[in-house]
């Protein structure tokens, strides 16, 4: 699914739109009103320290918490009511920290069943040309697979969805730098056939690096908006997670060794 480009100098119309999302856990507020943009075609990187609400952010736009109040459109619809699997089948996809996978079945069977009922003929293909590792274990337990083969599969489902707009959360986690790297290149690979992303993501400098736009959020709200040149990962590390500390290590090891200052 390919996003047809702007007229020149004007701005890709919105693929998703976040109005003053409030939402939480029992009775506990964690978004306190979220303003966000993702354009079509755009990649926009959520950035902040644990506990911002950045998962609590991607969970609300995916609607398995509910709203609370605000509004989200995709594209011109409001979806703000609708059930996870009607905007799913309006678009949206995410990919949530700790894979989602079914560990029990093999690599095809995870591969048919991450395809929505809506397409049809069920088709692993996509998926076995973007990870051709994948084709290779096609019949493999999935849960007997390497943590980075798994999130490969995992992944799988952004492609076979048609989504056009997905929601990465925390990806890379606890993977080899090298996986990381085929990992970021299927991300960036998503963004050239112009779908659209909001990226949550330990490493902050990658995210940065392949991003249109980058938002910030602490307790619950956005706090800065923009290009990613607007935002210094130094001064990021410095306000956010303490300072001292490399840019080139994943944020949650950097937290790690350093109080978080929220
Ligand atoms: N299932 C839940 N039930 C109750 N509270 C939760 C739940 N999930 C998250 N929270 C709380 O909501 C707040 C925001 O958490 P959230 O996971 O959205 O932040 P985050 O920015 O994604 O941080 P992290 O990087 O640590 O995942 C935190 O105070 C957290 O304790």
């Amino acid at each position: 699914m390919t996003a047809a480009p702007a007229p020149v100098n004007e701005p890709a119309r919105p693929a998703l739109t976040v109005r003053g999302l409030t939402a939480g856990y029992g009775g506990v507020t964690v978004l306190r009103g979220v303003d966000l943009v993702v354009r079509r075609g755009e990649v926009v990187a959520l950035v902040g320290a644990n506990g911002a609400g950045k998962t609590t952010l991607l969970r609300a736009i995916s609607g398995t918490v509910p709203a609370t109040g605000g509004t989200i459109h995709l594209g011109e619809d409001d979806v703000t009511r609708l059930s996870p699997a009607e905007r799913a089948r309006r678009g949206l996809c995410l990919i949530p920290e700790g894979r989602g996978i079914f560990r029990a079945l093999t690599v095809e069977e995870n591969l048919r069943l991450s395809t929505p009922p809506w397409i049809r003929p069920a088709c692993p293909d996509a998926a076995y040309e973007a990870f051709p590792l994948l084709a290779d274990r096609r019949r493999q337990v999935a849960g007997t697979m390497s943590g980075g083969q798994q999130q490969m599969l995992a992944l799988s489902r952004a492609i076979l969805s048609q989504a056009s707009v997905v929601l990465l959360d925390e990806v890379s986690m606890g993977l080899a730098p090298l996986i990381v790297d085929v990992i970021f290149a299927a991300l960036a690979a998503l963004a050239a056939e112009g779908r659209s992303l909001l990226i949550v993501e330990q490493y902050v400098q990658r995210a940065l690096a392949m991003a249109d736009s980058v938002h910030l959020m602490r307790k619950g709200t956005v706090t800065h908006a923009g290009h990613p040149s607007t935002l210094d990962e130094t001064r990021l590390v410095a306000e956010y997670l303490g300072q001292g500390m490399h840019s080139d290590q994943p944020v949650d090891e950097r937290a790690g060794q350093a109080a978080v200052g929220e």
